[in-house]
């Protein structure tokens, strides 16, 4: 498994090994031991999967507050995404910042995105089955958001709000300099 780290402490990126043979390909898409030597002190407990059937859906900037944070670690098995991951760690020395990185079923890339990250993505292709795996349950007294497009976070989008597919809750996010972070940065962790 290829890992990768970003100039924001906390993430990663890690690519699996893929075993192709005549009858298709074989890929450990998750090793708990693998995970740990990276990311120590995680359990998921659901999985989750979307279909976005048009490129241009964003899906996000969504986060669920404590006691309910989620770590995610989110994979796309078909067609192709922009992901991002915003720093809403007070205190952090990214804070506000983000990694953006595109996850496909080509390039098999997964991107593990721990509590206290802003989380959303863009589609670039029809019918994208994007899957992942979360840290804490869906409650959704804690679910939130950032408004994807704020100017404040700078983030490149390959549509804007005109042109993109929105959720009728995801048009209506807060803008971030409202935002009253809850999540503080651990220098150690
Ligand atoms: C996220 C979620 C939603 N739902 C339900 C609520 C709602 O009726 C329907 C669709 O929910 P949403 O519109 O919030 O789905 P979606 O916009 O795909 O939300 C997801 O976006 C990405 C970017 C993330 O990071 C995820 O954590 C999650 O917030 O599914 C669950 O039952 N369990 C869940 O874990």
């Amino acid at each position: 498994m290829k890992v990768e780290e970003f100039p924001i402490k906390g993430l990663y990126a890690f690519t699996p090994k893929q075993f192709g043979d005549g009858r298709g390909f074989f890929s450990e898409t998750f090793n708990a031991r693998a995970f740990e030597e990276v990311v120590p002190g995680i359990t998921f407990v659901q999985d989750n999967h979307s279909l976005s059937r048009d490129p241009g859906v964003i899906r996000g900037l969504h986060f669920q507050n404590p006691p309910h944070a989620q770590g995610k670690l989110v994979r796309v098995t078909r067609g192709r995404v922009l992901d991002v991951a915003v720093d809403l760690r007070k205190g952090s020395p990214t804070y506000g910042s983000h990694v953006a990185v595109e996850l496909s079923a080509e390039n098999w890339k997964q991107f593990w995105v721990p509590a206290g990250f802003a989380h959303g993505f863009c589609t670039l292709e029809p019918d994208t089955e994007f899957l992942y795996k979360v840290t804490d349950y869906y409650a959704p007294d804690c679910d939130s958001g950032i408004a994807f497009d704020d100017p404040d976070l700078g983030i490149d989008w390959p549509f804007d709000r005109a042109s993109a597919t929105l959720s009728g809750k995801d048009a209506v996010l807060q803008p971030f300099r409202e935002f009253d972070s809850p999540f503080t940065y651990d220098d150690k962790a």
